[in-house]
């Protein structure tokens, strides 16, 4: 069937290549070029397709799909991709598996990069090779059902017999069963678990062990082990989250991963180069979130703005047919800003994956002096991103109208998953509250006349307010932001050090000034991502890109200064708010030819789409009705269920 020409006529009035422009969304030509090859690759072998739509499958076959697909993948892996390459192997991962989990997500985003991290060469010998050839499935065990954010707080033991050199793991309560990682509860035959290093009664705190949970030959769990799923989710269908109980289940010293801290056969403790050094795992996984984000609320956006390029409802001026509804400002207004936040987002996922890798190369020097300043950056980072991709992906869905309730759209998974992130890697609130200890101390640096020592990203917070000419362009609105920042920042810290002045606990007046201290950290994030905007913009070299990236970048700077206003009112007059939001509507109205080229950008082929709205051909009516056709209710005229029950109640109602 041909495309619709709806969209057919608003890819021919986009400005710029959409391939040039997938260039810069994935950090270069050949990576996009790559991804286009792998997608194709895929959509000529049968077996990769859904054997029927996911959403009309239960969890067990969810599951199974998935295997399947595993399975079939296993034969293709070294001929489709470049397996050493992360970003072409997640790639693969999203086109083939989708987003609603597989038992191998955890084993690559966790369990390896763990023990890339964490395990001593030796160990890496040992077990690396296996984990990358997929000879073991692995998953990261941490969150336990009583405790997932406060990790002092964890109750699984790990204590070292001296006399047999192992570890003897032990679950001694309910709440100190694992609970929640991926890949635990059916699939995973090994682990990392995080568990309390107690040598001669001594707790020297969490540290990572690898586990074997199951017998690689039959796959049962082995004797001390108690493991199984923790049942349905509000998205993730797709993956088995399990829990995990030890009783007296032992394990090599050699067990321990001994990259950072060391236990020796006579019972002695080697402290690692930085306390916080076994957390590098959370640090990896959050620092290619604002990426992974970026794309969920990119998929989002790829439905939401292809189908309100074919949905029609309305007038405006010519009566004789009905209107695009994104012709409808309201509409852009609901759509165009997310657009420009999920490019911003996948612009600051690359700088976050590349400080990451550079940090991971620098500790493995033995310089861990960077790890303070990346966890407060991808703490804040996954915050703000998490929760403003729930914010667009829940905003596409209601653009969709009634069509965008139905699992049809997809968009409620995609929401599902997406705001799982909001929890998991560290929970919102405690995370931006980790970034704020950041901004006080470096409020506190500012006050002890060591402004000089404050790092690129924090440097504004000991500038003074400057003139703001609106007209000079984002850079103005870029010192709006400093200023809303900064001036948060300031406040919150003195409210926290005034109650603690007064003879509050430390904690107790941290906790009472945490509210505003959540804000400081969101308006230091925001100001973070709209100058990684700014910045890569500037780097770009395609003149039509840039262009079109320029017009979006004024969506966004407008947009989220409007969003800010009540933080700017001391320094915008109302005329000057009036302004922005002019601005913000005209830049709407500059970006609407390019919407739909825009979202084509992400090249976010139809397989792994899934969605019936957003489908690139734009035929959507006879595909919903096809869908719809297709749903098990549909498979017989008369349902048990009716002549079992309402026929025999309607009966009975007529005598
Ligand atoms: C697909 C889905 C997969 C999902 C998987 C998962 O969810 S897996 C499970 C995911 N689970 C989670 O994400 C759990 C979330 N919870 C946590 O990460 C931690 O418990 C915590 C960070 C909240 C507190 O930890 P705590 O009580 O040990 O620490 P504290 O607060 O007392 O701070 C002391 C100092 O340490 C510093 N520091 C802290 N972390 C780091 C770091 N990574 N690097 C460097 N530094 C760090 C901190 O800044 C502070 O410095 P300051 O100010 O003294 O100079
Ligand atoms: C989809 C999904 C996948 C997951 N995968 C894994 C996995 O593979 N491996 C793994 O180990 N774990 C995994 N987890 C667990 C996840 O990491 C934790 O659920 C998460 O870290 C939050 O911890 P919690 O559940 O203890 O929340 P809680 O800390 O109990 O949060 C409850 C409330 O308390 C508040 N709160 C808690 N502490 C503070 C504080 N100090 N200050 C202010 N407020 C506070 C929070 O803000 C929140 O509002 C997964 C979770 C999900 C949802």
């Amino acid at each position: 069937m041909s495309e619709n020409p709806d969209l057919t006529n608003e890819r021919a009035s986009g400005t710029f290549e959409t391939n040039a422009m997938a260039a810069v969304i994935y950090g270069s030509e050949k990576f996009a070029q790559r991804r286009r090859e792998i997608t194709e690759a895929i959509s000529k072998i049968p077996e990769f397709q859904d054997s029927h739509p996911l959403v009309f499958m239960s969890r067990e076959e969810k599951i199974s799909e998935a295997c399947r697909k595993l399975a079939v993948l296993s034969n293709y892996w070294n001929s489709l991709i470049d397996t050493s390459d992360e970003e072409e192997a997640l790639h693969l991962y999203r086109e083939v598996l989708g987003l609603e989990g597989h038992p191998l997500a955890l084993h690559e985003t966790m369990f390896i990069p763990s023990l890339i991290a964490q395990a001593s060469d030796e160990q890496q010998e040992k077990w690396l090779g296996r984990a990358q050839r997929r000879e073991i499935i692995g998953c990261y065990a941490q969150t336990e059902m009583g405790h997932g954010t406060n990790l002092r707080a964890l109750e699984t033991t790990a204590t070292f017999d001296i006399s047999t050199r192992e570890f003897i793991l032990n679950s001694p309560t309910i709440t100190s069963l694992k609970w929640w990682p991926g890949a635990l509860g059916k699939s995973a035959n090994w682990s990392i678990v995080i568990a309390n290093l107690i040598i001669k009664e001594h707790n020297y705190g969490p540290h990572p062990f690898m586990v074997q949970l199951r017998d690689e030959k039959s796959h049962e769990p082995l004797p001390g082990i108690t493991v199984g799923d923790i049942g349905p989710k509000m998205a993730f269908n797709g993956a088995d989250n399990g829990f995990l109980g030890f009783k007296n289940y032992r394990i090599p010293r050699e067990n321990m991963l001994m990259r950072h801290s060391k236990v020796t056969s006579d019972g002695s403790y080697i402290k690692p180069p930085h306390a916080k050094i076994g957390y590098s795992s959370m640090v990896k996984v959050r620092s290619r979130m604002a990426m992974d984000q970026g794309l969920f609320l990119a998929s989002a956006l790829v439905i939401a703005v292809r189908y309100s390029a074919v949905r029609r409802q309305g007038y405006l001026e010519d009566k004789s047919r009905e209107v695009k509804v994104l012709d409808y400002q309201t509409q852009q207004h609901r759509l165009f800003p997310s657009i420009a936040r999920a490019y911003a987002f996948i612009f600051c996922g690359f700088e976050t994956i590349r400080l990451y890798d550079q940090l991971l190369i620098d500790v493995q020097n033995g310089n861990t002096s960077g790890m303070a300043d990346l966890h407060a950056l991808t703490s804040g980072l996954k915050s703000v991103v998490t929760y403003q991709t729930g914010e667009g992906i829940e905003q596409a869905r209601m653009a969709c109208g009634g069509h965008g309730y139905s699992m049809a759209s997809y968009i409620s998974e995609i929401y599902g998953v997406a705001i799982g992130g909001c929890t998991y890697e560290g929970e919102n609130m405690v995370m931006l509250l980790q970034l704020a200890r950041y901004l006080v101390k470096s409020i506190e640096m500012i006050q002890n006349g060591k402004s000089r020592e404050l790092g690129p990203m924090v440097a504004y917070l000991a500038e003074n307010e400057s003139e703001i000419d609106l007209n000079l362009g984002p850079n103005e609105y870029l010192k709006v932001f400093e200023y809303a920042a900064r001036n948060q920042t300031w406040r919150a810290t003195e409210k926290f050090q005034k109650l603690r002045n007064s003879g509050m606990s430390n904690e107790e007046a941290w906790n009472q000034a945490s509210v505003e201290l959540t804000r400081a950290s969101r308006l230091h994030t925001r100001l973070y991502i709209m100058s990684t905007f700014i910045n890569h913009v500037g780097s770009i070299v395609d003149q039509k890109v840039k262009g079109v990236l320029i017009d979006l970048l004024n969506v966004h700077v407008t947009y989220e200064v409007m969003d800010i206003g009540i933080y700017v009112q001391g320094l915008l007059s109302s005329n000057q708010m009036d302004l922005i939001r002019n601005q913000l509507y005209v830049s709407l109205e500059t970006i609407r030819p390019n919407a739909v080229s825009l979202v084509d950008s992400f090249q976010i082929s139809d397989m792994q789409l899934r969605s019936v709205l957003g489908r690139r051909d734009g035929n959507v009516y006879e595909n919903l009705f096809k869908w719809a056709k297709s749903s098990p209710l549909n498979k017989t005229d008369v349902l048990p269920s009716v002549t079992q029950y309402l026929k025999p109640m309607m009966e009975k109602s007529k005598l």
